[in-house]
């Protein structure tokens, strides 16, 4: 896999990096930088788009948003033609299917329209390869996962885009032969092979310490909380809190984010994120990446985005919009996405890898036969 800009790490490297677009981000992809956008040594500061009024989690929509975040998942039956008696919720499960077909039954459909095309893997991590639990320090991957991730990525670029930081994933997955794009695709390496250095002593530090050390000490008293450092973004964990505190983490989140204009939050399943108000997210990152490749041409190739997500929500538009390639999401629930398919778990997805290993492994089997035959005759 060649990547033309290696040792990238594409918005927050160092300041004069990013004023001249060295890495191909172009100040138009900033868009909050408009007026008044400054870097200090340490950290990044730019003035939060609209200062919205901020001043109640449950006027502002906060909290319903933390309400529905992660729903519990449903075992769902496999096959969703079978005659038993469905509740409700499977009716609705099947009914969206309708509209984001298995990638599984559709399996075809998707290697046919990458026959003759170059295709391009993006991985989220979270819910994504690993299943959720409840400690996210102990969200591992099976060896079965990785090391279907690792075939895969033996015939089609493949990347993991995370909202965890780059060298936490890394270590989570731990195949030298992968993209790594860390804190919602901020801060992104090339497989270890092509470049060793991960840029990580001139990044500038997001969450400094002091946004870190607050939310940790604010969030000190309640029973369940975690806040974890991702370098440019960090995540406050609620999923272990008793819902009627949820509120509560909610406001001093919230209340801490005043302080901090150049922040700004986004929700992710039952864990509230905060990172810097740019215009950068897991969409810009596929974006970047498939440029960096060399293969931003639609007509050649298929990239294939899985996750499960709100953050993967904006890979999947971006590969929606020109029909440029497919997005697949992870449920087991009916979900409002900008996905074209759909994966009920993380068995499902280890599935998939397997069959486009299979599918990759026969196509060159074929050539080879074709070739052989040609040279006989
Ligand atoms: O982009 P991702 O790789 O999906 O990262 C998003 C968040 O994932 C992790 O949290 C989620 O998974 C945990 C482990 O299963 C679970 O306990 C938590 O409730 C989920 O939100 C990670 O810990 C977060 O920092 C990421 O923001």
């Amino acid at each position: 896999m060649d990547l033309k800009s290696t040792n990238v790490s594409p918005v927050l490297t160092d300041p004069a990096v990013i004023n001249k677009s060295r890495l191909g981000i172009h100040s138009s992809l900033l868009p909050y930088a408009q007026s008044g956008a400054s870097f200090s040594s340490d950290m990044l500061t730019i003035p939060r788009k609209k200062p919205g009024k901020l001043d109640d989690v449950r006027s502002n929509g906060w909290l319903d948003a933390m309400k529905s975040s992660s729903p519990p998942s449903k075992k769902i039956l496999k096959n969703c033609n079978v005659e038993v008696a469905l509740d409700d919720s499977d009716v609705a499960y099947c009914s969206w299917m309708l509209s984001y077909p298995s990638a599984l039954n559709s399996f075809e459909k998707i290697i046919n329209r990458a026959r003759n095309k170059k295709m391009v893997m993006f991985l989220d991590y979270d819910g994504t390869l690993s299943p959720i639990v409840d400690d996210p320090d102990r969200a591992f991957m099976s060896d079965e996962m990785r090391s279907a991730v690792m075939d895969v990525a033996k015939y089609i670029p493949t990347a993991i885009i995370s909202g965890r930081s780059r060298d936490k994933v890394y270590d989570l997955v731990g195949l030298t032969e992968l993209y790594y794009a860390g804190s919602h695709g901020m801060d992104i390496m090339c497989p270890v092979k092509d470049s060793v250095s991960a840029n990580a002593s001139n990044c500038i530090k997001f969450t400094d310490q002091q946004v870190f050390r607050t939310l940790v000490d604010k969030t000190n008293d309640i029973k369940g909380a975690k806040v974890e450092s991702h370098k440019f973004c960090a995540s406050v964990h609620y999923r272990n809190v008793d819902e009627k505190n949820w509120s509560t983490i909610a406001q001093i989140v919230h209340d801490i984010l005043k302080d901090f204009p150049h922040l700004r939050l986004t929700h992710g399943r039952k864990v509230l994120e905060v990172r810097p108000v740019i215009d950068w997210n897991k969409g810009k990152a596929v974006e970047f990446l498939l440029e960096s490749l060399g293969l931003c041409n639609s007509d050649d190739v298929l990239p294939i985005y899985i996750g499960d997500d709100t953050s993967d929500e904006d890979a999947f538009k971006v590969l929606r919009e020109g029909n440029r390639g497919y997005g697949i999401l992870v449920s087991s629930v009916p979900k409002d996405t900008k996905a074209f398919f759909s994966l009920r778990d993380t068995s499902e997805v280890k599935q998939f890898l397997k069959s486009l290993v299979r599918w990759k492994e026969r196509s060159g089997l074929l050539k080879c036969n074709t070739k052989n035959d040609k040279e006989e005759y």
